[in-house]
């Protein structure tokens, strides 16, 4: 059984696609699959999945590595093992709200798709917030005056300047992750330790 690695579909999919081509794997299977969600090549069968179901999927041995933004492990925490760093997906968590909008005395209103990172963040400040949890588009809630302001990713910071939002704070850089099933390292170590060499160093390991 080869070995199966989950990838996050969207922006993920396909930096990662570039990094597994630069170590010389075959990538053709992968850029030529159209709408399906399963993929062999000659070493791995793929599966392409939302971020926090790749980890559900790792988590639960069904995926023995997973590729996954470092926003959703920190979210979410599943129970994997977080191997390391990989050279794309770099981006930041931070507080934005309205350009020249003075930060309210009351309970502030805040609105995320990441509400535990967002519970998390003002409990090491000592405050309370009220939190909403939208799925995305988060930028609109401080302008249509849904919430004070918004945790959110901020990658070039173009989506915040173009709809009259400001960082407040930056708390959090990240970048995507390596991820691997508990007992998979162990059972299957022999069949991934290439592939997770070559990923860490981001060299080809033969
Ligand atoms: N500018 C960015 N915005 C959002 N995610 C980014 C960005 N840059 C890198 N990422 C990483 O890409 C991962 C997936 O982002 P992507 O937008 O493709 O999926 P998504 O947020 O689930 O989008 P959708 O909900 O539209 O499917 C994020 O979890 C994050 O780790
Ligand atoms: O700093 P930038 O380069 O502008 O990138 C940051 C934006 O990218 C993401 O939006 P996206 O549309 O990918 O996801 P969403 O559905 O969560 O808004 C994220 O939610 C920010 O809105």
């Amino acid at each position: 059984m080869k070995p199966c690695i989950a990838l996050t579909k969207g922006r993920l999919e396909k930096q990662f696609l570039d990094f597994f081509k630069s170590l010389s794997y075959d990538v053709d299977p992968l850029v030529n699959k159209g709408r399906k969600l399963r993929v062999e090549t000659d070493d791995f069968q793929f599966v392409f999945a939302k971020g926090v179901d790749v980890t559900t999927y790792v988590e639960h041995g069904i995926a023995d590595l997973g590729i996954v933004g470092e926003d959703i492990l920190a979210e979410f925490q599943p129970d994997v093992y977080n191997l390391f760093p990989l050279p794309f997906g770099q981006c930041r968590m931070a507080l934005a709200t309205e350009e020249g909008k003075v930060w309210p005395e009351r309970k502030r209103r805040i609105a995320s798709k990441y509400t535990n990172i967002t519970k998390e963040f003002f409990k090491q400040k000592g405050e309370s917030v009220e939190i909403f949890k939208l799925e995305g588009s988060v930028e609109l809630a401080p302008i249509l005056g849904l919430a004070d302001g918004i945790v959110d990713i901020v990658e070039t910071g173009n989506t915040l300047k173009e709809n009259g939002l400001v960082i407040k704070e930056e708390f959090f850089e990240f970048s995507a992750r390596c991820i691997a099933n508990r007992s998979s390292l162990k059972i299957k170590r022999d069949e991934l330790a290439t592939v997770i060499e070559s990923f860490r160093r981001g060299v080809v390991v033969k």
